[in-house]
């Protein structure tokens, strides 16, 4: 079925697929099994009853609109994004745009408290909102990386959440907001001008990514080129994002979820959304797994870690295929 959501670009389908929704709370052998299946159809799955409580969700929802309704000058003062702080439109060092604003963060509670105290006149408040939800986010993440580690039978389960409970590692926090565009709305909510990209197509270069938004949607997931799958919005729930480092250590099995932002004009309200990247330390080397190797299934990937990943990340554009650069030779290739 074609919807009739606005597309930004001529030439691709808008099509609503029905995306796997899973029951956290349903028996461990059934949960971990779907989770699996969804990591490989589409790297993307939403998770319900979950366990997370609202509270830890609404009082960072709060302190996220009251940041974002400050005039420029004062979120300016969060400083810039190189890499966390403060985005207004750039997103990364190459030249990427988008009708977005955010704030950026690495997750220790230290320098989140540090930098809570540019963005609000509440700083314990504020950082206390946003420490309790990423504290939430990375036992939520470790979770459904234990069920990964039993879906897909390898004799150590935690070796995904591991990397994730280190306390080296190198996960991020992002608010998006999506200021909704009342003067460039006509009243047609079809016109196909109505829409813009809020964050341009891309992967998310993690192990997992943990996305929560408000009530306005616009989020996008792409399992096949020029075709998009609008994710509904769910205030009380999480969609969960496969990223680049799942897909090199299931070599293959699991695909890093290709996705993208709408900032919709015709929305009445802004979009904001919540995201926790769970991510390795630095020095952690991402390889595939030995169980996911096979003479007929060699390594597509060459080893790395995580900061070489880093480092080639933010020398390349938004919608680059990482991955690419980390392909390893095929038996043709070092024949020639
Ligand atoms: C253009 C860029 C922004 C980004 C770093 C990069 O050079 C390429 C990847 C981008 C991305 C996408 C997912 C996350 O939102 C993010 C924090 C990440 O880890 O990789 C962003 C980076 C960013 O905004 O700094
Ligand atoms: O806001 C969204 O729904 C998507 C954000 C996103 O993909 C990101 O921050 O990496
Ligand atoms: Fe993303």
């Amino acid at each position: 079925m074609v919807a009739a959501s606005p597309n930004p670009i001529h030439n691709e389908k808008i099509e609503a697929i029905e995306l796997p929704i899973i029951d956290l709370s349903a028996e461990r052998s059934q949960v971990r099994n779907l989770i699996v299946k969804a990591c490989e159809d589409y790297g993307f799955f939403k998770v319900i009853n979950h366990g997370v409580p609202q509270d830890i969700v609404a009082k960072l929802e709060e302190q996220s609109l009251s940041f974002f309704a400050k005039t420029m000058a004062e979120k300016q003062r969060a400083g810039p994004a190189i890499p966390f702080g403060y985005g207004c439109k750039t997103i990364g060092f190459t030249g990427d745009m988008g009708e977005v604003e955010y704030l950026l963060f690495d997750t220790n509670p230290i320098s989140i408290a540090q930098r809570s105290k540019t963005i609000s006149n509440e700083p314990t408040k504020f950082s206390s909102a946003v420490s309790g939800y990423i504290e939430a986010m990375k036992d939520l993440a470790c979770e459904i990386l234990d069920l990964i580690g039993e879906g897909l039978w390898v004799p150590d389960t935690s070796v995904f959440s591991r990397m994730i409970r280190d306390v080296e590692n190198d996960s991020f926090f992002r608010l998006n907001h999506y200021p909704h565009h009342l003067k460039d709305c006509t009243n047609n909510i079809n016109s196909s001008c109505s829409s813009k990209v809020g964050f341009g197509e891309h992967n998310d270069p993690q192990i997992l990514t943990l996305l929560r938004s408000n009530d306005v949607g616009g989020l996008q997931i792409s399992p096949q080129d020029g075709l998009w799958v609008p994710a509904p919005s769910d205030p009380t729930a999480f969609w969960v994002n496969v990223g680049d480092l799942l897909q090199v250590m299931t070599n293959g099995r699991f695909v890093s979820v290709r996705h993208r932002a709408l900032n919709n004009s015709s929305n009445s309200k802004s979009r904001m959304s919540m995201a926790y990247f769970a991510t390795p330390p630095l020095n952690a080397c991402i390889n595939a797994l030995p169980e996911m190797v096979t003479p007929e299934k060699p390594p597509l990937y060459k080893p790395f870690t995580w900061g070489e990943y880093k480092n080639t990340l933010y020398s390349l554009r938004l919608g680059d295929i990482r991955l690419n650069h980390f392909r390893a030779s095929t038996n043709d290739e070092l024949a020639s």
